[in-house]
């Protein structure tokens, strides 16, 4: 006679990767009571010296804060960021203009990358049903059995079956392997001709040296930077650029000479000599974007984060679109009572058509900012979406505003910006053919003298192609 009296045994939830996702993950999984397993391939980054390559700091905006918000952890994060409450455009003159978000209370804050993620480890740990295994490389694994293989830096190898495998092991996620070997997976990868190298701005005399609660961001159409503070006064820059021209600039004259055409007000902040030097340091990374779906296994693994969706990241939300995975995941777990047979399909119908979205829109800016952005564009158009959305503040929302500070689901802010795209669009034409009839109309009530009108109406046409132009 089975006791009725004995628990059920916990399930097993391992979590692969301990980056960003995997870690607040892992939270998520050991507050709803499963007996977590986090595996890391890198050593114990609390005890790490230094976390080479990745970007150094990042965006984090409401999707994101909501996730930590759910596992306690939002004042936390949010109290050791640095506020930006709006753009700081740095024109080609050294002229900046600051274009505010919106409201008071919109601001994304910068956070840095390692303090984040050591911060969501402490935090698993916490938890007595979780167990963090560093120095733990996924080798292989089998979607039938949810037997795992790890190696280990030793050369050992260690065998571990889990009732769910939560695969977060990142863009080049191991996990992902055996899903490309079934049929009907569908998988897409890009790599943008863009790399991206990061570059320090030092304080000056221990103070900051721009303006701190700002995202500063130099648009140069093809050249791209943007410079996100740090508590330690410094701010981490980071430069968008072709790989062809990264190749071209092979000396430190030419860096400084890159930067003078460029960005030259940027070179007292960072400096001559660190510039030549920092510029060499590392080489640039890339910049990959992956799509695919379903994001699961029976019910046996799932994808989250960037092994599910690597994002380019010129829209500031990878990791706030991983750190919303984990919320949706949970709450179709609550809906399904735990039950993983239902709940991880669920989890792809309701999750693909939105990370599909975040990765269409961040690869959209990307094209956008890369053949029209320049300093006056980026102004105009953030005004002209500030504009309007003050004028009809329910109806037309800026897209930035409805992905960056709402939990809009990415696939429905995407459909409104393109409904609300169609509508600006009928009304400026609307308001167009009423301004020639109107204006013919009246021309021919009462001509004028067409001499005085040539000038002005010449200077307005040049301003508008010098700003699509310049
Ligand atoms: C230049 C740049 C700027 C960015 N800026 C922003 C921003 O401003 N805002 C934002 O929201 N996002 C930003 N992102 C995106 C963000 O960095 C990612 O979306 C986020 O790091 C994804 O987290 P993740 O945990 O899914 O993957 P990762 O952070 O890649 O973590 C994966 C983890 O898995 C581990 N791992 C890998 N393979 C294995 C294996 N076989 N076995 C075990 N462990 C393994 C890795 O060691 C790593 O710890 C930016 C990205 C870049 C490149
Ligand atoms: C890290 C982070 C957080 N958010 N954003 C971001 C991205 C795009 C934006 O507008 C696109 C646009 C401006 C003007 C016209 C069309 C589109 C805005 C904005 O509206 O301020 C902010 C970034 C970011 C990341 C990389 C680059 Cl290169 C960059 F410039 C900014």
């Amino acid at each position: 006679e089975e006791s009725t009296d004995r628990p059920t045994k916990k399930k097993v939830v391992a979590v692969v990767g301990g980056g960003l996702v995997g870690a607040l993950n892992a939270c998520f999984f050991a507050k709803r009571g499963f007996d977590v397993k986090v595996f890391e391939t890198r050593e114990d980054i609390r005890q790490a010296k230094i976390v080479k390559g990745r970007s150094i700091n990042l965006a984090l905006s409401h999707r994101g804060r909501q996730a930590l918000n759910h596992v306690g952890m939002e004042d936390k994060i949010v109290s050791q960021g640095i506020p930006m409450h709006a753009r700081m455009i740095h024109s080609l003159s050294g002229k900046q203009s600051p274009i505010p978000y919106g409201k008071k209370g919109q601001y994304i804050l910068s956070v840095d990358r390692s303090n984040l993620n050591k911060e969501l480890l402490t935090a698993a740990e916490t938890y007595p049903n979780t167990k963090l295994n560093f120095d733990h490389k996924l080798q292989d694994w089998r979607a039938e059995t949810g037997l795992m293989t790890f190696v280990r830096s030793d050369g050992s190898e260690e065998q571990i079956k889990a009732d769910l495998i939560v695969g977060c092991d990142g863009a080049f996620s191991a996990i992902r392997k055996q899903f490309l070997r079934r049929s009907r997976f569908n998988y897409s990868q890009t790599y943008i001709p863009h790399g991206y190298m990061e570059l320090t701005i030092p304080p000056i005399n221990g103070e900051f040296s721009m303006k701190p609660n700002y995202l500063h961001i130099w648009p140069r159409n093809t050249f791209m930077m943007i410079a996100l503070p740090n508590t330690d006064k410094t701010f981490t820059c980071t430069l968008f650029m072709p790989f062809d021209e990264f190749e071209k600039i092979t000396t430190g004259d030419e860096v400084i000479e890159f930067f003078q055409k460029y960005f030259p007000d940027t070179i007292p902040l960072i400096g001559v000599d660190a510039l030549k030097r920092d510029y060499f340091h590392l080489p640039a990374q890339a910049m990959v974007s992956v799509k695919c779906s379903p994001y699961h296994i029976g019910d046996t693994c799932v994808l989250m984060g960037d092994a599910a969706h690597a994002v380019v990241p010129f829209y500031g939300q990878g990791m706030n679109a991983g750190f919303e995975d984990c919320i949706v995941f949970d709450e179709i777990l609550d809906q399904f009572n735990d039950d993983f047979s239902v709940v991880l399909p669920e989890y792809t119908r309701v999750r693909v058509p939105d990370d599909h979205a975040i990765a269409d829109l961040a690869m959209y800016n990307y094209v956008e900012m890369r053949a029209h952005v320049n300093s006056k564009w980026f102004l105009f158009r953030k005004h002209v979406d500030n504009f309007l959305h003050f004028l009809m503040p329910k109806t037309l929302v800026p897209l930035y505003t409805m992905v960056t500070f709402t939990r809009t689901r990415y696939h429905q802010a995407l459909e409104r910006w393109k409904w609300q795209d169609k509508m600006i669009n009928r009304g400026l034409l609307f308001s167009a053919t009423g301004a020639v009839f109107g204006g013919s109309y009246l021309l021919i009530k009462n001509p004028p003298d067409i001499d005085k009108l040539i000038v002005p109406a010449e200077k307005m046409w040049n301003s508008i192609v010098a700003l699509r132009t310049s």
